[in-house]
């Protein structure tokens, strides 16, 4: 069994020393960046925006994992692909024709990734699926950090990991929200590859000790 990958959230990052808050993750077993872009449209928040994807972009060594929570993201995949945005998510809800955004995303260079609400059902990728890098399953309502996790998530990535073994897909499953030593290690039982997590970590005493402990969920 591969390790899982850890994601550090920088939402719950502290933003007036960002550039060492990015060195902290380049330097511990975390494997992405994950960058969490909103727009107050599609969720209640606003983030941030390019020139802090841009300074980020500057200083991070990992692939940056962006989680796009904004409406019509067809608008912005050609920008974060010049940012050097490795992995772009879309939301499933924010989509009118998602398989053209996919196919979009991937031309520009992106690996491409598709994020589902906790009402929305996994079913529905069943026809994208094998187009798809990365299934991201939000174990929170989107829009904020620091909210507790969605116990139902377990079932949903059940479900998810038996749909991409039946058809021999390839896409990463990812879980956003909530994420801590109190859920990842039956996360990753259900079929978890890749875990965000936000405020267990920068609220962590020991930030990439607790990165590593993730990393470790599945060898406990
Ligand atoms: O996408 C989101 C929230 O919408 C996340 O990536 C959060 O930033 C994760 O933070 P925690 O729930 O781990 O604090
Ligand atoms: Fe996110």
């Amino acid at each position: 069994m591969n390790r899982v990958k850890i994601a550090p959230s920088l939402l719950a990052a502290d933003f007036g020393n960002l550039q060492k808050e990015v060195e902290m993750v380049n330097e511990s077993e975390a494997a992405w960046h994950h960058l969490d872009i909103m727009d107050g449209l599609f969720v209640p928040n606003i983030s941030y925006g390019m020139p802090v994807v841009s300074t980020i972009s500057k200083y991070a060594t990992k692939p940056l994992d962006t989680h796009l929570m904004i409406v019509d993201p067809d608008r912005y995949i050609q920008t974060f692909a010049d940012l050097g945005v490795y992995l772009l998510t879309v939301h499933y809800e924010a989509c009118t024709h998602l398989h053209r955004t996919i196919q979009a995303i991937k031309a520009s260079g992106m690996k491409a990734g598709v994020a589902l609400n906790p009402h929305t059902e996994v079913s529905l990728l069943e026809n994208i699926l094998t187009d798809l890098d990365l299934v991201l399953v939000m174990s929170v309502n989107p829009g904020f950090g620091g909210q507790s996790f969605i116990p139902q998530t377990y079932k949903k990535v059940e479900k998810l990991r038996g749909m991409i073994n039946e058809q021999s897909a390839t896409a990463l499953i990812e879980i956003d929200g909530g994420v801590s030593s109190a859920n990842a290690s039956k996360l990753v039982e259900a079929g978890a590859d890749v875990l965000v997590a936000g405020s267990s970590v920068f609220k962590a005493e020991n930030p990439a000790k607790m990165i590593s402990e993730l990393a470790s969920s599945n060898l406990s």
